[in-house]
C-alpha cells in the first residue's frame, strides 16, 4: 500500500519510514501520498539531480499552501520559477555576498560577546533559547533594523520555524508570522521613504521584479523575513554543538580557540549532515516522466528526502556516525550533501544563506568548545520536527 506521509511526518517526524533504510539496499525511489495525492519520494545524488533539474521540475504550488504560507509567507521566492525566481534570488545573493557574510559573522560575534558579558562563561541551561536570541539580535542588526524589540521578534521568528511540527505550534506560528510581517512591512515602507544604503532592508525595499516593478510591500516584507528568520534558525544546529562535542571529546581542542579553522569547518559540516533539520523538499513535475520504473504524471509532486540523502549509505561511510574527519580537506559536492538544498545556487533553489551558516556555525563551534562546562542533553527526539536536543 502506498504510505500517506503527511500524518507520519506529524507523528513520527524524521522516523517517517520510506527511504530511511540503513542498508545499501535502499530503493532509488518510493511511491508515497501527500495529503491524499500521489507523489514520488527520491533521495541520494541521483535523486537530487532529478529534483534540481529545472527543465523537469517546477516549484509553483509544490509546498502545500498552509505550510508554505506559515513558514515562508505568501508570494515567497520558494514557489517561483524561471526569470521571476532569478530576479528574486538576486536580492538574496546581493545581501549575502562575501561582504554580507562577513557582516553576518561580525554581528554574531558581537551579540555572543554581549551575552557572555551579561550571563558569564558557561553553556546556558537553555542553550537553544539563548542561541535564538543571540542570533536574532545579530540578524536584525545585520539587516539594518537595529535593536528595537529584538528579543520579542527573535522569539516570534523561532515560533514560525517551530510551526512545522504540530497543530498547536502551527497556530502559534501563524500568529507570530502575522506580527513579523507587520513590522517587516513597516521597515520596508520606512526604507522606501528614507535614506539609501546597502543594508539588506534597503536592498529588499528597492528591489524590482522581472518586469522592473518594485515588489509589493507585503512581498518585500516576506523576503526581508526570508533573510532574517533562517539566521535565527541556525540555533537548531548550534544547539547540537555540545552534544556533538560530547560524542567526540577528542575534537574539543581541535575546534576550540587553540584549534584550527579547517577542523572547525569540518565539524560544522558534519553537524549539518548528521543532525536532521529540514526533512524533505517538494517540487512538481512539469511533464509526465518516468524514473526508475515509476511513472510521474505532470503536476505530481516529487519530494527530495534530505535526511536520507545526507545519510545515503551508497555515499557516506558509516552514515549514522558523527565523523567530522570525513570533511577534512573535502568540500561536499552539489548533489550529495543537501542540508540546505543542492545544485546551483544562482539558477536553482539552493539556499543562498549556506556560506553564512558555515561561518556562523564556525563561530558557535569554537565558542561553545571553549566554554568550561559542556553540559546539556545527550539525546534528541527524532520524532519531533524541527529536531533539537532534549533532556
Ligand atoms: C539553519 C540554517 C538553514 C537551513 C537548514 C536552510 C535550509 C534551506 C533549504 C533546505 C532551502 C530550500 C532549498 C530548495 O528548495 O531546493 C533553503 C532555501 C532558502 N534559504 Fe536557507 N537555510 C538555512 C539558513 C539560511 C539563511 C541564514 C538564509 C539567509 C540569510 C537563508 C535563506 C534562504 C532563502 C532565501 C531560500 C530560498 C532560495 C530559493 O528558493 O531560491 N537560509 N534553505
Amino acid at each position: 500500500m502506498t504510505p500517506e506521509i503527511s500524518w507520519q511526518l506529524l507523528t513520527r517526524g524524521y522516523l517517517t519510514e520510506p527511504l530511511m533504510a540503513e542498508s545499501s539496499e535502499r530503493p532509488a525511489a518510493r511511491r508515497v501520498r501527500v495529503l491524499g495525492r500521489p507523489a514520488l519520494l527520491v533521495a541520494g545524488d541521483e535523486g537530487a539531480r532529478l529534483f534540481y533539474d529545472t527543465e523537469l521540475m517546477s516549484r509553483q504550488g509544490a509546498v502545500p499552501a498552509p505550510l508554505s504560507d506559515e513558514i515562508f509567507g505568501v508570494g515567497t521566492i520558494h514557489g517561483l520559477d524561471g526569470s521571476a525566481h532569478r530576479h528574486r534570488k538576486a536580492i538574496h545573493l546581493q545581501s549575502l555576498d562575501d561582504a554580507g557574510v562577513v557582516a553576518v559573522r561580525e554581528q554574531v560575534v558581537r551579540s555572543w560577546r554581549e551575552r557572555i558579558d551579561r550571563d558569564g562563561e558557561q553553556v546556558p541551561e537553555q542553550l537553544f533559547g539563548s542561541l535564538s536570541e543571540v542570533l536574532g539580535v545579530a540578524a536584525l542588526r545585520w539587516a539594518g533594523l537595529g535593536d528595537v524589540d529584538a528579543i520579542r521578534r527573535s522569539r516570534d521568528l523561532t515560533a514560525i520555524v517551530e510551526g512545522l511540527g504540530s497543530p498547536a505550534r502551527y497556530l502559534r506560528g501563524r500568529l507570530a508570522r502575522r506580527r513579523c510581517e507587520a513590522w517587516a512591512a513597516d521597515a520596508v515602507r520606512a526604507a522606501r521613504r528614507g535614506v539609501d544604503g546597502s543594508a539588506p532592508v534597503n536592498v529588499v525595499a528597492s528591489a524590482v521584479d522581472d518586469q522592473g516593478c518594485l515588489l509589493p510591500v507585503e512581498v518585500a516584507a516576506v523576503e526581508l523575513l526570508n533573510l532574517i528568520r533562517p539566521q535565527v534558525a541556525v540555533a537548531y544546529f548550534g544547539a547540537f554543538v555540545p552534544l556533538a562535542l560530547r560524542t567526540r571529546p577528542d575534537w574539543v581542542e581541535r575546534v576550540g580557540s587553540g584549534g584550527d579553522a579547517l577542523s572547525c569547518r569540518a565539524f560544522g559540516h558534519e553537524i549539518r549532515r548528521h543532525y536532521p533539520f529540514v526533512p524533505m523538499l517538494a517540487a512538481r513535475a512539469r511533464e509526465d516522466l518516468s524514473w526508475h520504473g515509476h511513472h510521474v504524471r505532470r503536476g505530481q509532486r516529487v519530494l527530495l528526502h534530505v535526511v536520507a540523502t545526507n545519510h545515503d549509505p551508497a555515499r557516506w561511510d558509516h552514515p549514522w556516525s558523527f565523523r567530522p574527519e570525513r570533511f577534512l580537506g573535502y568540500e561536499p559536492a552539489p548533489y550529495e550533501f543537501v542540508p540546505q538544498g543542492g545544485g546551483n545556487v544562482e539558477r536553482g533553489h539552493r539556499c543562498p544563506g549556506e556560506p553564512a551558516v558555515v561561518e556562523v556555525l564556525h563561530v558557535l563551534v569554537r565558542e561553545l568548545a571553549d566554554l568550561p562546562h559542556r553540559r546539556g542533553p545527550l539525546r534528541f527526539d527524532a520524532s519531533r520536527i524541527p529536531a533539537r536536543p532534549s533532556a
